[in-house]
Parts: structure tokens; C-alpha cells; sequence
């Protein structure tokens, strides 16, 4: 399989709160993501987890860019993302599907309007919006409420709706941050196997932050364990197991 995501030597630091100084009077900047390399195969679905603070969202955020790298490169498909100008990357995110925690959805726009308004921004053929977004409800299964408002939906149809709007423009990755923490056991299951049918009928590339181990064992094909901003290692989910090997990396597994 081809490389889909090949980040080199990625860093992100943020500025601290301002009343927290280094020695010589400076702005302390706080490392979020240390220098890490990763490369993710096309089709695979891959797990960022790791505690709470361990740069997971952060070095989700740098695969599409809604956070700059401050030094490497994110190659998405071939493309080194860190080169284009504003317009160039507004293009190549449509390559790149969003799912979030909390939905994100427009609390005012119907479960179709939701779904249209990624593709009118992607500039999709006004004709064929009506057919793309009824196919896409049809594949999370929500075909009968493209006329309800989010208000009216259970949070795993509202997480659905999310999964149809970020395939709409039928992008190469999805990435997914926490996708299942405001689901119950239940309802989380059945987006897994939503997100897997995704995977294997429309060949998604899926990169999921979690840090439900369940998650994790269930869904992905390898995981990168992070711990304060570094890369661990990468390790391989066969039959439900992550196969960690450091010994950080087995206390992470563990903890369920
Ligand atoms: N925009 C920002 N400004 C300042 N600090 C930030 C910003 N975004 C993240 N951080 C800090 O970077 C570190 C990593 O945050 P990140 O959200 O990536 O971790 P995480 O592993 O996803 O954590 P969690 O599981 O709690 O969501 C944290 O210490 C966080 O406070």
C-alpha cells in the first residue's frame, strides 16, 4: 500500500500563560509535540492515544494543518502540505475529513444542509448535491432524518451526521478526534463498525485520537503510543491486542 501521511520531524510548542517566564526573562514556549516522524499506509486505521496532555489532538491538528508545524513537514498523498500557499492547502483539505468530540454541527441547518455545506465549500457541482448528500446519509443509515434539526438527534446520530458531512467531498483521510468519549457503550460500538464500514467500502484512510483502550482494540490496525509530546513507538493491534513493547507503552495498554 501506498504512503498516505508521512510526517518528518514534526515540533509544535505554544507560548505558556505569559506569567510563567524561562530564565532569562523570556516567554516560556511549551513543547507540545517533540520532533516525530510517521508514516501511515493508505487504508490503515491508525490510533493516536496516550494520557491526557500527550500531544495527541496537537499532532492530529498538524495533519490537516489547522495547527502549523513549526519545523517538518506533513506529506499527505504525496503532497508536502507545509509548501502551499492558503489557497493550495484550503484545496488539499478537502483530501482530509474532520470528525469531533462535541459534533460541530449547525445547530440552525437541517441534517441535509449540515451534510451540503462541506460540499458547497468544496465547490462540489451544485447538481449533484442532493444525490452526494442522500448517499452519504444512506451510508451512516440516517437517510430518514436529512429533514430533522441536530436538536431532535441522539448524540450517535449527531456523530453520524458528523461522519457523513467529513466524507461528503469524499476525502482520502478522516481524521477523528475522540469521536466516541460523549457515546455510551452502546452507541460506541456502533460507530465503530460504522467508521470500519467506511474504511473498507470507501477505502478512508483513518487516523483516530483516543484514550479509550477499547477503542483502540477494536478499530485500528497499528497505534502510536505518546507520552509528554514524544513518540514512543508504534505498535501493531492483532487479535484485539496492542502489542506495545516499552515499558511506558505497556503501562499505557493496560490501564483500561
Ligand atoms: N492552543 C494551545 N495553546 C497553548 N497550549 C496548548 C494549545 N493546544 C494544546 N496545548 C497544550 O499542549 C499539550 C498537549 O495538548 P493536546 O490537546 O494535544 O493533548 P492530548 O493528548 O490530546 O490531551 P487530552 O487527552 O487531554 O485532550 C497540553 O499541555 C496542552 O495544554
Amino acid at each position: 500500500m501506498n504512503d498516505m501521511i508521512v510526517l518528518n520531524d514534526v515540533t509544535k510548542s505554544f507560548l505558556s500563560d505569559r506569567s510563567i517566564k524561562d530564565k532569562d526573562g523570556k516567554p516560556h514556549w511549551f513543547t507540545a509535540v517533540e520532533p516525530t516522524s510517521l508514516t501511515i499506509k493508505q487504508g490503515e486505521i491508525f490510533g493516536l492515544m496516550g494520557y491526557s496532555g500527550a500531544g495527541k489532538s496537537t499532532l492530529l491538528r498538524l495533519i490537516n494543518m489547522l495547527e502549523r508545524p513549526d519545523s517538518g513537514q506533513v506529506v499527505i498523498d504525496g503532497t508536502d502540505l507545509t509548501t502551499l500557499s492558503a489557497s493550495e492547502l484550503r484545496i488539499a483539505r478537502h483530501n482530509i475529513g474532520m470528525i469531533f468530540q462535541q459534533f460541530n454541527l449547525m445547530s440552525n441547518q437541517t441534517v441535509f444542509d449540515n451534510v451540503a455545506f462541506n460540499l458547497k465549500i468544496s465547490g462540489y457541482p451544485s447538481r449533484d448535491i442532493h444525490k452526494r448528500v442522500m448517499d452519504c446519509l444512506a451510508i451512516v443509515d440516517l437517510t430518514d432524518r436529512a429533514g430533522h434539526y441536530p436538536a431532535q438527534l441522539s448524540g450517535g446520530q449527531k456523530q453520524r451526521v458528523g461522519i457523513a458531512r467529513a466524507i461528503a467531498p469524499s476525502p482520502k483521510v478522516l481524521l477523528a478526534d475522540e469521536p466516541t468519549s460523549a457515546l455510551d457503550p452502546a452507541t460506541t460500538r456502533s460507530l465503530l463498525t460504522c467508521l470500519r464500514d467506511i474504511n473498507e467500502q470507501l477505502g478512508v484512510t483513518i487516523v483516530i485520537v483516543t484514550h479509550e483502550m477499547s477503542v483502540i482494540r477494536r478499530l485500528c490496525d497499528r497505534a502510536a503510543l505518546l507520552h509528554q509530546g514524544q513518540l514512543l513507538e508504534v505498535a501493531d493491534v492483532r487479535d484485539g491486542l496492542i502489542q506495545a513493547t516499552t515499558p511506558i507503552g505497556k503501562g499505557l495498554v493496560v490501564e483500561d
